[in-house]
C-alpha cells in the first residue's frame, strides 16, 4: 500500500467559528494506480492534499505513505507533490527547479540529469525555458515545471492538486500523458481535480463531500 489514510478529520478556525472540512476520511491508493478526487469547490480537496503530503496535519486520524506515518513532509523520492501555489524556488531556474529532487537525494545526487530535464520539458511543450526563473514565465509554465519536477525521481506516490488548473487545450494532454505515464511506472497518484481530460486518464474516482470519500 503506498498512500493511505484512515479516519482523518481537520477543522479550521474562522472569526465566525470552526468549519468541520474533513471528518473521517478513508482512502487508499496502490503502486500503479492513477486516481482522480473530485468533489464540490470547497469541498477539501486541497486540505486533503495538504494533509497526504505531510505540510499539515490531521486533528484526528492517520496518514502514511508506504506504511510510515507523516511527522514532517517526507523526502521528493518517496513523495512528490504538485501543490496548487506550486512552490518553486524563485531563486532556481526551471531547469535547476525540475532537477531539484535528485540533487536533494543523497543516492542520486551525482546523477546526470540534463537528459531527463531536457525530455520533460520538451515533452511538456516549455523546452527553451530552462534558464529562465520562474518569475520570467506564465503561471501556466511554472505549473508545467512544477509538475516536471514533481515526477523526474520517479516517486512512490506522486500527489497532484490542480495541475492542469492554467493549461490550455494544446498543453493540458501532454500533461496528463506525463501523469499518465507515472503511474504505469509505479507511481501510486492521487489527483484533485475538475478536469475532464484527467478523469479520462484515471483508473477510478474518489468524490469528496461533506467531509468524507465515497466512490463515484
Ligand atoms: N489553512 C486554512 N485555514 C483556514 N481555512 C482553510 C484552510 N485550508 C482550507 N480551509 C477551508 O477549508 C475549506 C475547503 O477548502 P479547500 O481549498 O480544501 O477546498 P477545495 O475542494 O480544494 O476547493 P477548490 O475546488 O475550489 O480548489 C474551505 O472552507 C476553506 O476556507
Amino acid at each position: 500500500m503506498s498512500l493511505r489514510a484512515e479516519d482523518v478529520h481537520r477543522s479550521f478556525d474562522h472569526p465566525s467559528g470552526a468549519v468541520h472540512v474533513l471528518r473521517g476520511v478513508d482512502l487508499a491508493v496502490e503502486p500503479g494506480e492513477l486516481v482522480t478526487l473530485s468533489g464540490p469547490s470547497g469541498s477539501g480537496k486541497s486540505a486533503l492534499i495538504t494533509l497526504l503530503c505531510g505540510f499539515d496535519q490531521p486533528d484526528r486520524g492517520t496518514v502514511a505513505v508506504c506504511g510510515r506515518s507523516l511527522a514532517t513532509p517526507p523526502a521528493w523520492r518517496l513523495c512528490a507533490v504538485l501543490p496548487q501555489a506550486l512552490g518553486l524556488s524563485g531563486e532556481l531556474t526551471l531547469a535547476e527547479n525540475i532537477a531539484l529532487p535528485l540533487r536533494l537525494d543523497p543516492e542520486r545526487r551525482g546523477e546526470p540529469v540534463a537528459d531527463a530535464v531536457a525530455g520533460l520539458m520538451a515533452e511538456l511543450g516549455i523546452d527553451g525555458l530552462g534558464d529562465r526563473y520562474p518569475a520570467e514565465v506564465s503561471f501556466g509554465q511554472q505549473q508545467r515545471t512544477a509538475l516536471a519536477r514533481a515526477v523526474i525521481a520517479g516517486p512512490k506516490v506522486l500527489l497532484a492538486d490542480e495541475p492542469t488548473a492554467h493549461l490550455d487545450h494544446h498543453s493540458a494532454p501532454a500533461a496528463v500523458r506525463v501523469l499518465r505515464r507515472a503511474a504505469d511506472a509505479g507511481s501510486a497518484v492521487l489527483i484533485a481535480t475538475h478536469h475532464d481530460l484527467v478523469h479520462e486518464a484515471a483508473d477510478r474516482t474518489l468524490v469528496l463531500e461533506a467531509g468524507r470519500i465515497s466512490v463515484e
